[in-house]
């Protein structure tokens, strides 16, 4: 009986790890210069219009995430960056999605709002009173750590 339970679980906890292994990743790109985060806002769909997330995407089939992150970031802002290491945990979004945040420095170039509302540089302080979407809002203590 013990057996046949143990077996149960590991059937699904063997479920569970190919679910999050084949998760589509967002990744955003934790942008820091001077002390301050480059944040974007949001110009659709309407739900989410006018919210605040940081550059980033979806990883498309076969794309490493960190690929992902600097061709994201050229397409909505323009400008070339380097990649460092994940901030905070991935972050579960809708369905089989998760968000996953790297910090990384701009190589050159302004950045600017090419697909958004507008961009804004923030400082820790500032970092908890912004409408950020809901996964990102997860992730602030993350972010403020940084910039500290
Ligand atoms: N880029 C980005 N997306 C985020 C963040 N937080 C968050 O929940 N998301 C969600 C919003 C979207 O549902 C999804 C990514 O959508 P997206 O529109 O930026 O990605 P994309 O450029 O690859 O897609 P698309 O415009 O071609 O539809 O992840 C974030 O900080 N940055």
């Amino acid at each position: 009986m013990a057996l046949r339970v143990l077996q149960k679980r590991s059937a699904l906890l063997a479920a569970r790890c190919e679910e999050l292994r084949a998760a589509r990743v967002v990744v955003g790109a934790a942008i820091v210069r001077d002390g301050r985060l480059l944040a974007q806002q949001r110009s659709y769909p309407e739900s989410h219009a006018g919210q605040w997330e940081l550059p980033g995407g979806r990883v498309e089939p076969g794309e490493k995430p960190t690929d992902a992150l600097v061709r994201e970031c050229v397409e909505e802002l323009g400008v070339p960056v380097a990649v460092g290491e994940q901030v905070g945990p991935d972050v579960p979004l809708k369905k089989d999605m998760v968000l996953r945040i790297y910090a990384a420095s701009l190589v050159g170039g302004e950045p600017e709002a090419l697909e958004h509302n507008a961009v804004r540089w923030l400082t820790a302080d500032e970092l908890p009173g912004v409408d950020w979407l809901p996964a990102d809002r997860v992730l602030v203590p993350a972010l403020q750590t940084l910039l500290n």
